[in-house]
């Protein structure tokens, strides 16, 4: 494994994972995750599709229940029950259910109301976030209606209403424009720059090198590295987050694999 867990604060950890291990029927998807993670850094969260990213996510938040070892988030363990520590939280899904019958308004102040804000302190500033991502003028229009991108920026909006220290984020970028996600960049920097810890999962290998204060692969369900991009980009020889992520995991067969798929496609 590449290891060069370099800790950029001295605080105690927010989260502390120790031998983590899920299964779901009887395979184990995790097989044993260590992790320490302290404020204000940004993680990037990568790992081939199936490799447990999501799963590891949903066991923190306690939307996953049936794992083995230890999990504390802000020192609290999910299995305990305590909802206090959610509230700390922000967390924006791959996939979302978002109850799209609602205009932005409502469902942003329902959101916020969740979290114990006031309705009309959650309404405000609601409004003005939306408003900074040039959505004003659909503040009272049905989510159902907006694009994949909107929808997209309204649940960053919901998953920051209330100032949490911990984020989140499964494929936050998915469907934003170029500029958006310049604007999102900009926000995740100025956030873990406050102390907030981010956890970005993503496949957009150069937004994460970009991004990222350390990088975690999981493959086969445990981390194969851990470190900043210089530091992996050190020890693996290798010049772009892309080309690690295929070294690492082993992967070397995508013009034979695009061939073969190709000559499929050409049987008929
Ligand atoms: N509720 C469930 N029941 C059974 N299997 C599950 C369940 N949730 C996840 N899995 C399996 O666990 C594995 C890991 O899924 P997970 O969604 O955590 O992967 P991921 O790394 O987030 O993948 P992706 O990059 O494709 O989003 C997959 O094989 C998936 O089928």
């Amino acid at each position: 494994m590449i290891s060069n867990n370099s800790s950029n604060s001295n605080n105690s950890p927010v989260i502390t994972l120790r031998d983590l291990r899920m299964r779901f029927s009887d395979r184990y998807v995790l097989n044993g995750i260590d992790l320490d993670v302290n404020p204000g850094q940004i993680i990037g969260y990568i790992g081939p599709n199936g490799a447990g990213k999501s799963t590891t996510v949903k066991i923190m938040l306690g939307l996953v229940e049936g794992y083995t070892g230890e999990v504390r988030v802000f020192g609290e363990s999910p299995s305990d029950g305590g909802v206090d520590y959610k509230k700390r939280i922000g967390y924006v899904p791959e996939v979302a259910e978002v109850y799209d019958t609602l205009t932005a308004r409502e469902y942003l102040t329902f959101i916020g109301e969740l979290y114990g804000l006031k309705p009309a302190d959650a309404e405000s500033k609601a409004r003005r976030l939306l408003e900074m991502f040039g959505l004003k003028d659909v503040f009272d229009v049905r989510i159902a209606t907006f694009s994949k991108g909107m929808k997209q920026k309204v649940l960053i909006i919901s998953s920051l209403l209330h100032n949490p220290d911990i984020l989140f984020l499964d494929e936050p970028l998915s469907g934003l424009d170029a500029n958006s996600v310049m604007v999102v960049k900009e926000i995740l920097a100025l956030l873990a720059a406050q102390g907030k810890t981010i956890f970005y999962s993503s496949h957009i290998m150069d937004v994460v090198e970009k991004i990222s204060d350390r990088i975690i692969l999981l493959d086969g369900g445990r981390i194969v590295a851990d470190g900043s991009f210089e530091e992996l980009k050190g020890q693996s020889q290798e010049g772009s987050l892309e080309q690690i992520f295929n070294q690492l995991t082993g992967f070397n067969e995508h013009q034979e694999i695009a061939e073969q798929f190709v000559a499929i496609v050409q049987e008929v």
